[in-house]
């Protein structure tokens, strides 16, 4: 049976999902909606934080992209996610690596991607989901990485192609996505977590940012429009980024990637509305939606 509300988010790799809405995608599968998961590589280029798992690496056995669909499995059983898809199926876009480096010239590096191909793959994603809210990345791909850019430009690509009755045809009846977000954190929001960093000191594993301003995907508070309060989640949250071992270590309140710089785990997940009707403000202060369906049908 579909369900009335339903959610696509289109994602770089496995863990950006959990990282950045992770607690919002366990709220909207406990309350019923139905929430689609669209990864565009496996991570294969990542690096790896599980020593014993280390000859998975690219340069090695070139197995990680492998293990990261099963990392991703689990990630998504903790929250109750159960549609996960790879853009044009799984293995058909490589992790590109980060920006400039030589796996970014990979015959099937996502970065390197035909535009209209990948696009018209994830057009029949959403004109079969007919999701009401699509997520993903600002322009930037939030801090500037080749497979974030890109898939933040297939997703608002196949959300203005998918409903256009003209595209494509075949790939669908054409569809209309109500409101698109792009997932951002308001530079306080990081500077109260560089804080409590600060005050644990010795007592994580991580070592400190010393101001939002050196966070690549800090925004300014006012560009942001919604804050989805996931608290209640955040079990599931801090269980999904556990599943995702050769990419993140969670201590406690906060967690680090290859980089070992220490950010906390965000119950409460924050988005900018760039396409479609702003719903009423919830009951915070900053007059921000406190959910991304409000002012849709029920
Ligand atoms: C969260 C995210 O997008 N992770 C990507 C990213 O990983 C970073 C990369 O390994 C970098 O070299 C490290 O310094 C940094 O700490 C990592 O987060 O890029 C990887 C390669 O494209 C990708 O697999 C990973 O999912
Ligand atoms: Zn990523």
């Amino acid at each position: 049976m579909t369900s009335a509300r339903r959610i696509l988010l289109v994602h770089a790799h496995p863990d950006d999902e959990t990282i950045n809405n992770g607690a919002t995608m366990a709220r909207y599968v406990a309350e019923g909606a139905q929430v689609t998961l669209l990864t565009c590589t496996l991570g294969e280029e990542g690096e790896i934080l599980v020593p014993e798992l280390a000859q998975l690496a690219a340069d090695q056995a070139d197995q990680l992209g492998g293990y990261r669909i099963w990392e991703l499995r689990g990630a998504m059983d903790a929250l109750g996610v159960t549609d996960i898809r790879f853009l044009g199926g799984a293995g058909r876009y490589r992790d590109s690596g980060m920006m400039g480096v030589p796996a970014n010239g990979h015959p099937r590096a996502f970065w390197n991607a035909d535009l209209d191909e990948a696009v018209a793959h994830a057009v029949a994603v959403v004109r079969e989901v007919r999701p009401q809210v699509v997520v993903t990345y600002d322009e930037n791909g939030g801090y500037g990485h080749p497979d974030h850019i890109q898939a933040h430009r297939v997703a608002m690509g196949a959300v203005a192609a998918a409903a256009d009755p003209a595209y494509r045809p075949d790939l669908g009846e054409a569809w209309t996505v109500a409101k698109v977000y792009w997932c951002c954190v308001p530079r306080s929001v990081l500077q109260q977590g560089i804080e409590a960093m600060a005050a644990a000191g010795d007592e994580t594993l991580f070592q400190g940012v010393t101001s939002a301003d050196d966070i690549p995907f800090a925004v300014p508070d006012d560009v942001v429009t919604a804050a989805v309060d996931g608290t209640a989640f955040s079990s599931h949250k801090d269980a999904a980024m556990r599943a995702h071992p050769t990419q993140i270590l969670v201590d406690g309140p906060f967690f680090a990637l290859s980089n070992n710089l220490g950010l906390e785990v965000l119950g409460v997940e924050y988005y900018r509305l760039v396409q479609g009707e702003r719903g009423p403000a919830g009951p915070g202060p900053e007059g921000w939606e406190d959910d991304l369906f409000a002012g849709l049908p029920a």
